[in-house]
């Protein structure tokens, strides 16, 4: 069997008297879409904040490419490459796009330096090609010179996971990538995502926006009150009547 490139294994989370993830098992295949889906509440939000390290289970383990994770704090787990996209919404707001993704590739050269450090010691001329080229790909090459705050949502987004792809991720935990975005900056999004991330690096999907997740998706788990309800590929998920009866007939657009 391939490895998978993430794992969480018996995973549970008590707050108080609620169980938000009860013995969840999930598991992320190598170049993988892995879209996990459930109504409010149903523990989508805490499981990834168990897989970056923000929170700690009650119970269970987390596996990173085989390596148990559990015990790292969330700094350590991105370092090893476990990336979650809103982090990186610390976009520096005093530098151009151009300077703000070469960062995040000295960054992942030099994994274990401090921000201040990389800030030093970026080299424009070393990594100018690459720059160019994520610029290109996530269509913001004319907002190059531009300062995170000038960009609209849209492109702020893309610019969000063009970072996380910048930093060289092993995983990528993408946290409803496209709530607030326009019809054409969400399909815009989703062509990129499909296009340049897809079958490359493995992606944990959150998402409402059911076209773009049977859109991407390889295998879909479906949550309800911290249960696994239903693990399948997309077709045998929409065709589940026990996925319809229990969570379909509250999304409309399902
Ligand atoms: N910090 C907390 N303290 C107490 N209960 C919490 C906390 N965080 C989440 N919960 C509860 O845990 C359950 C799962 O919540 P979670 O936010 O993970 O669901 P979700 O699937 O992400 O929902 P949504 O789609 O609304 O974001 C819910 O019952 C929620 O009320």
């Amino acid at each position: 069997m391939v490895q998978p490139a993430l794992e969480m294994r018996d995973i549970t989370v008590r707050f108080g008297g609620i169980v938000a993830l009860n013995k969840v098992n999930l598991t992320l295949a190598p170049g993988g879409v892995h879209a996990l889906i459930g109504p409010n509440g149903a523990g989508k939000t805490t499981l990834v904040s168990v897989l970056s390290g923000e929170r700690r289970p009650s119970q269970g383990r987390v596996l990173l490419d085989g390596q148990d994770i559990s015990g790292l704090s969330a700094l350590r787990r991105a370092r090893l490459g476990l990336t979650r996209t809103y982090q990186l919404t610390a976009l520096f707001q005093n530098m151009s796009l151009r300077d703000n993704l070469l960062l995040s590739l000295v960054a992942r050269d030099r994994p274990r330096l401090s921000l201040a450090d990389l800030a030093r010691r970026r080299d424009p001329g070393r990594h100018a090609a690459e720059v160019d080229a994520f610029l290109a790909r996530f269509a913001l090459e004319d907002k190059a010179a531009a300062r995170p705050a000038a960009l609209s949502h849209g492109d702020r987004r893309r610019l969000e996971i063009a970072m996380a792809l910048a930093s060289g991720p092993k995983v990528l935990l993408l946290d409803e990538p496209l709530a607030g975005l326009s019809t054409a900056d969400a399909e815009a999004l989703i062509r990129m995502i499909e296009e340049g991330i897809k079958g490359r690096i493995p992606i944990l999907l959150i998402e409402h926006d059911m076209d773009a997740v049977f859109k991407l998706a390889d295998e879909i788990t479906v949550m309800v009150n911290g249960n696994v309800l239903a693990h399948g590929r997309p077709e045998a998920i929409r065709a589940s009547a026990e996925v319809q009866a229990a969570y379909l007939s509250e999304e409309d657009d399902f």
